[in-house]
């Protein structure tokens, strides 16, 4: 089999996809033309704080699910089993803190932005910090978010990549600038049943051509993918229970609990019970989401066995190796492959326009309100609506950044909200819980925890040190036919051609 037989998409899966973007589209045009007609930014920016629970809740999910964690979880779990599910203990209180704690100050307060809680707090200089860490932090996440499907889909099936990148930017700026955060919360609803949709026919239709949910049982146990308990106290060790039902709790917090995009919705809901109803929302659909993104990579596991050809590849490979896995699953049932690329890029879409709002929102609420504050009405919505489309074309230049690394994407994400929202989480905290802290030991203490943060994440990415041992497989050759090994091989060396990061990163493991 060579790259002539690889996976390609009929005119039913290009329909798919457009039906995406197009609804997304009507959706941000809707918004553009009805209610206020996005003339204030009470209702650009806060849906004019008039939300109901459930589009909320879905919203909540979607921001920080993003094709990130639909291609890079199953990656995990393939290569190093069903530990990092554990993560899904650190939901409980990871949602009822936010709930109990965070909502109550946040909503109470009458605020847009979370960072005016550090003004109200201590003082105008720690809101600017926050805000501005906020930013760097988002900004970067952003570009990630959008490159990585696009890469992935490029690699296994030659999807344009450029192109495509383009593509999503452009139109997830248009429908966030024309309909403000009522199309941004409205098309999360839709984008998240959509990318639920697309994972669930990938088990499926993987469960049935592996033999059934007890032959991929089977085969996932007899290959020692399914992880018990791992008390290991040791913080090194790559996941734990420590780490991840402990150490997601404080990554659940920093993102449920004061992350702007989180807040903006929670303030958007028209009282604060529906705020805390729709917290309480998120938890089963986050639990099926974690859930769906396991259970596809304990399938794809069913059908490969391990087979690993990522270690002559570099780490991010084993996220291409799952769109070709579902391309391999997908091919031949007509709309299904697109179905499948429609949920990518909703996961996609959901994050980047709550990204595009939330940072809008910061710039207009924190930088530039304070000094213009005789700023009519008019003039600040047009200029949200600038910002909106400001930070959509900046997205694009840092999908380009992204493009220069080359870790797996899971990875990248997870580190920019621990070195990066770890501090502000410890800001907020140190506000809320420290009647006794100022504004000095505020600063002091943000920056101390960037730097220490700073100096281990970027220490773990320049010694590439992050464990990235894999659980050796028992199963390996017997259940592959040497057609499929050979595609992958083919599919694979394919992403080492066209990413140079990916080479490089090669050729300093091969030395
Ligand atoms: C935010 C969590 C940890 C919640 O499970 C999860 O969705 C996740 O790991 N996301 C990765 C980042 C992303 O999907 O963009
Ligand atoms: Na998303």
């Amino acid at each position: 089999m060579d790259l002539s037989d690889q996976k390609h998409f009929t005119v039913v899966d290009y329909v798919i996809f457009a039906v995406l973007l197009a609804a997304s589209m009507a959706i941000g045009l809707y918004y553009a033309l009805s209610g206020g007609r996005q003339r204030t930014t009470q209702e650009f920016l806060m849906a004019d704080r008039s939300m109901k629970c459930l589009p909320v809740s879905l919203s909540l999910i979607a921001s920080f699910q993003s094709a990130v964690a639909i291609i890079g979880v199953p990656a995990e779990i393939y290569t190093h089993g069903t530990q990092y599910w554990f993560i899904g203990c650190a939901y409980f209180l990871g949602l009822l803190i936010p709930a109990h704690v965070f909502i109550p100050v946040l909503y109470r307060l009458r605020i847009s932005s979370a960072y005016q809680y550090l003004e109200m707090r201590f003082s105008k200089t720690v809101r600017i910090c926050g805000t501005l860490t906020f930013i760097f932090q988002m900004v970067i996440y952003m570009g990630v978010c959008v490159y990585t499907p696009a890469f992935a889909l490029n690699a296994v099936t030659g999807f344009e990549l450029w192109g495509t990148v383009l593509a999503t930017g452009l139109v997830c700026t248009l429908y966030t600038t024309l309909g403000g955060l009522k199309a941004v919360i409205w098309t999360d609803v839709f984008q998240t049943v959509v990318m639920f949709a697309g994972q669930l026919a990938v088990i499926v239709v993987g469960v049935l051509r592996t033999g059934g949910v007890s032959e991929v049982w089977r085969k996932v146990w007899e290959g020692n993918r399914i992880s018990g308990l791992d008390l290991n106290p040791d913080p090194t060790e790559r996941h734990t229970f420590w780490t991840l039902g402990v150490g997601g709790i404080f990554l659940m917090l920093s993102l449920y609990g004061v992350n702007q995009a989180q807040v903006q919705r929670y303030l958007s809901a028209r009282t604060e019970k529906e705020a805390v109803r729709s917290c309480y929302m998120v938890f089963p659909s986050l639990q099926l989401a974690l859930a769906l993104s396991c259970v596809m990579g304990l399938v794809m596991f069913a059908r490969y066995c391990g087979e690993d050809h990522s270690d002559k590849l570099g780490s991010s490979s084993r996220d291409a190796m799952v769109i070709y896995f579902v391309m391999d699953m997908l091919q031949g049932l007509p709309g299904l492959p697109g179905l499948f690329v429609a949920c990518l890029f909703s996961a996609a879409l959901s994050t980047i326009s709550s990204a595009f709002n939330s940072l809008a929102t910061v710039t207009m609420e924190d930088l530039i309100k304070p000094h213009f504050p005789a700023m009519t009405e008019a003039r600040a919505t047009l200029l949200s609506k600038a910002l909106a489309m400001s930070y959509g074309l900046l997205c694009l230049a840092m999908a380009y950044l992204t493009h220069l690394m080359g870790d797996s994407v899971l990875q990248v994400a997870l580190k920019i909200f621990g070195m990066v929202g770890g501090p502000i989480l410890g800001l907020f905290c140190l506000g809320m819980f420290f009647p006794w802290a100022n504004s000095i030991g505020a600063v002091a203490g943000l920056g101390a925890g960037l730097t220490l943060s700073f100096w281990i994440g970027v220490g773990s990415i320049v010694t590439r040190s992050s464990g990235t041992r894999s659980l050796p497989p028992d199963c390996r050759v017997a259940l592959l036919s040497d057609n499929t090994t050979a595609a992958i091989q083919t599919a694979l060396s394919n992403v080492t051609l066209r990413s140079e990061s990916l080479r490089q990163h090669t050729l300093s493991q091969a030395q």
